[in-house]
């Protein structure tokens, strides 16, 4: 229990109206009066009622559920005989706390108690018109029959009609019984959890209902004695709640009491009533959308004394009077209500998490014949008044029982404060127990028929029980599971990769390794053979290799999407190179004097001849140009590929080449090339050795000249054409293949005429060239040749 919270102890006064009385005694006059069932009930599965009176049915079990089997069977106490048998189950199981209906929403929890025949009613030989089939169904004899009603042949006007609720409590039950077998334990256990609980004992006046809750007349008068048998639910509740306390010490609980009436219409404090008996306000709650009595006194309880001094209390300050049925009559509605806070520790730091729930234990004045009861005057206006509410009871539990009238919505809870004050229990979030009381006499027959039918539409009511607690603390909890819920997967997926190995590094990244020895060799059909061990072993090889060949894969791909970076880079310079290649040549080919770039194949073989002077490892007998012909000039039109030398070049640019590059056939590395000063040497060379020539050509009148260009007249001279006979010398088309390009015959006058002005033209062309140092022996030719047209 919570330690002392600074509890107000209740005013202790004795109630004016309270009147010690004899107790009737357990069972009452007329307990031997309960039926084993009738020849006419045939057919209907009584569970052997056997002897007196007894708890019997909950034909549906409390809150939905099945019945407990001890509610079930046959218990064979009774009031006046307990000898003769035993309840077949313990009473934990009628107790224990029910799992949720999967829709969430709970029927209300319906028992009927009937006493036993007053001395008043036995005296006058009142009959006993209630029978027990079990089964929690009660059969009411020879009620009224409606108007219009009576079959042909019926014979009396007389008809029997059968209920049925979750238990029925014959006159013989004991006080423990309605403690056991009610359902009440599973309500304080709900309430515990912090659901909010009620019980409430509906019935005509003089039928138990204050009897049931907190016992007989008499009973609080003066000193009390706690552990009394006639105490009623509400003090074994006290006691029973008190045990759920001590079995939850994970939680820190706070009670708190606090109990009112409704008396007149008007809220009273039976903790602290005042010598003028104040009324207090009903008012409606925006945060909790619920009714609350404004001002009303709540006391600490910190021991199970300390709520049976507030049950002292208020039973001793609450409203009684007299009338004709009833010698100590409630005369008020009351509420006794135990406000239950748990609060528990959910983390190291602080965070707590807190549930309130609620039990309320409802007395309900009874509804009264003011003919039958001979009221008059305060006691007439205090039977209105207490009609007028249970009227408005009655309408409530009618509209929330018809699903359409529900549906519209609107239930008259604001019309009494009764009904304000039970509107959460009857159809909110609640968990509600209701007793039904009746008489078994035929005197009050019509009262206990009305009480039934009430308690038929009350037993159809659903409500929708949810816990109590502060919707911060909710998520709190919600984000907790959450987090619960994640953890465990975090460390069903660690036991997974530990299961599967012990490769994996603290760091999350797999230690590759490829498993040693090759993989074991398996039967597939006999796979289902092998033992667990073997079967992990296996699927350990096999993630290994998996594993390394994935790792392997993955270094091959990182390799080849370099040695393709590589090779891409290769290829563009291969083709900067080659167009530059291109280039040099197309200049070459349309200039007379400067000869063609050698071809890759002749600059080699000028190279092997004589390193950077080709004409110094001449062979002896040969003469210098032909040497120069036979060597390097070699020339190749850029546009004309059939030439072999300029196909070895050319060819090398085409896709094949390329192809052979990616295929790695061929060195990456760019075509072999001369240093830039050796080949601009050579070009200087061959550009002076060219120009020699030419002159030497011209000046010799012999027509014995060879000249490199220009074969087309020479062929056409040599096959006897005529020339053109006139103009400067033009540009002369390329060579066909195979063509002798350096044998032609010149007409002497044309000849002479057109060696005169070349001579002088490359004779200053020369000069100027030497003058540049060849600087720019291309441009300089081109620039030669174009001059003369
Ligand atoms: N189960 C019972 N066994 C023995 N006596 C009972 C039983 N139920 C009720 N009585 C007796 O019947 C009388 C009337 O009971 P009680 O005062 O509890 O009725 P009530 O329904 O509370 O009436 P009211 O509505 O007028 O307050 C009391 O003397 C009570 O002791």
């Amino acid at each position: 229990m919570p330690a002392a919270r600074g509890s107000q102890s209740p005013t202790r006064g004795k109630s004016n109206k309270a009147k010690k009385s004899p107790s009737p005694g357990r069972g009452g006059g007329s307990s031997n009066s309960s039926v084993n069932g009738k020849d006419d009930l045939d057919g209907i599965e009584g569970l052997g009622v056997v002897g007196n009176g007894l708890a019997n049915g909950l034909a549906k079990g409390g809150l939905g559920n099945p019945p407990p089997a001890a509610q079930r069977a046959r218990v064979a106490t009774s009031g006046s005989d307990r000898s003769g048998g035993s309840l077949s189950d313990s009473p934990e199981d009628a107790a224990r706390p029910a799992p949720p209906a999967p829709s969430g929403e709970d029927n209300i929890n319906v028992v009927v108690r009937v006493r036993p025949l007053s001395q008043k009613e036995s005296k006058a030989k009142d009959n006993f018109v209630v029978q027990f089939p079990g089964n929690g169904q009660l059969l009411l004899e020879g009620g009224p029959v409606p108007a219009g009603g009576s079959s042909p042949g019926a014979g009396n006007a007389s008809k029997s009609r059968l209920f049925s609720f979750n238990a029925v409590f014959e006159p013989g039950a004991t006080q423990e019984d309605l403690l056991n077998y009610s359902g009440v334990r599973r309500l304080i256990s709900m309430a515990v959890e912090g659901f909010s609980c009620t019980v409430f004992c509906y019935g005509q006046t003089g039928s138990g209902k204050t009897h049931t809750l907190t016992g007989p007349p008499g009973l609080f008068d003066g000193t009390v004695d706690p552990q009394s048998p006639d105490h009623g639910l509400v003090c074994r509740s006290f006691r029973f709640l008190f045990e759920q306390l001590s079995e939850r010490g994970d939680f820190h609980f706070v009670l708190k009491a606090s109990f009112l009436e409704i008396y007149n219409e008007k809220v009273i404090d039976l903790l602290n009533p005042g010598s003028a008996r104040k009324p207090l306000a009903v008012r409606w709650s925006k945060k909790s959308r619920g009714f609350f009595v404004e001002n009303l006194f709540t006391v600490d309880c910190e021991t199970l004394d300390d709520l049976l001094a507030v049950l002292e209390e208020g039973m001793r300050n609450r409203s009684m009077g007299s009338h004709g049925m009833n010698d100590h009559s409630s005369r008020s509605h009351t509420i006794l209500t135990v406000h239950i806070a748990a609060e528990r520790q959910v983390s190291e730091n602080g965070v707590f998490i807190s549930r309130q729930g609620k039990l309320n234990f409802v007395d309900l004045a009874g509804s009264e014949m003011t003919k039958k009861t001979h009221s008059e005057g305060k006691t007439l206006e205090e039977a209105n008044n207490i009609n007028k509410s249970l009227m408005v009871l009655g309408y409530c539990i009618a509209s929330l029982s018809d699903p359409r009238k529900k549906e519209k919505g609107h239930i008259p809870y604001r019309d009494s404060k009764l009904t304000k004050l039970l509107a959460d229990s009857l159809a909110g979030n609640g968990v509600t127990l209701m007793i039904a009381c009746i008489s078994p006499a035929k005197s009050n027959i019509s009262e206990s028929l009305n009480t039934l039918r009430y308690a038929a539409r009350a037993k159809k009511i659903r409500t929708k029980p949810v816990i109590m607690m502060d919707p911060r603390e909710a998520l709190i909890l919600s984000l907790k599971r959450e987090v619960a819920a994640l953890q465990s997967e975090n460390d069903h997926l660690r036991s997974a990769i530990r299961i599967n190995g012990e490769h994996f590094g603290t760091n999350g990244s797999a230690e590759v390794a490829r498993p040693s020895g090759s993989p074991p060799t398996v039967d597939l059909e006999r796979l289902a053979e092998l033992e667990a061990n073997e079967l992990a072993g296996l699927v350990q090889h096999y993630m290994l290799e998996n594993e390394a060949l994935r790792r392997e894969n993955s270094d091959l791909f990182s390799t080849r999407d370099i040695l393709m970076r590589d090779q891409d880079l290769v290829c563009r310079e291969n083709e900067r190179l080659l167009k530059k290649l291109e280039d040099v040549n197309s200049v070459c080919c349309r200039s007379p004097i400067i000869p063609a770039r050698p071809t890759f194949s002749g600059e080699l073989l000028n190279l092997s001849l004589g390193g950077s002077d080709g004409a110094a490892a001449m062979p002896s007998g040969m003469p210098p140009h032909d040497l120069m012909a036979s060597s390097t000039n070699v020339w190749v039109h850029p546009l004309n590929g059939s030439n072999y030398s300029a196909a070895s070049t050319t060819a090398l640019a085409g896709p094949k080449f390329k192809a052979e590059i990616l295929e790695g056939r061929h060195s990456a590395k760019p075509p072999h090339r001369l240093p830039d000063s050796i080949q601009k040497e050579l070009d200087k060379r061959r550009i002076g050795k060219s120009m020699t020539n030419i002159a030497e050509s011209y000046r010799d009148r012999s027509h014995q000249r060879h000249n490199s260009w220009d074969s087309s007249k020479g062929a056409a001279a040599s096959n006897g054409g005529p020339g053109d006979g006139q103009g400067l010398p033009q540009t002369p088309p390329p060579a066909p293949l195979g063509s002798d390009r350096r044998s032609f015959h010149h007409d002497d006058e044309e000849k002479i005429t057109q060696t005169s002005l070349f001579k002088e033209h490359f004779s200053e062309t020369n000069e100027r060239l030497r003058d540049q140092g060849i600087k720019e022996p291309r441009r300089t030719a081109r620039a030669a040749f174009s001059s003369p047209g």
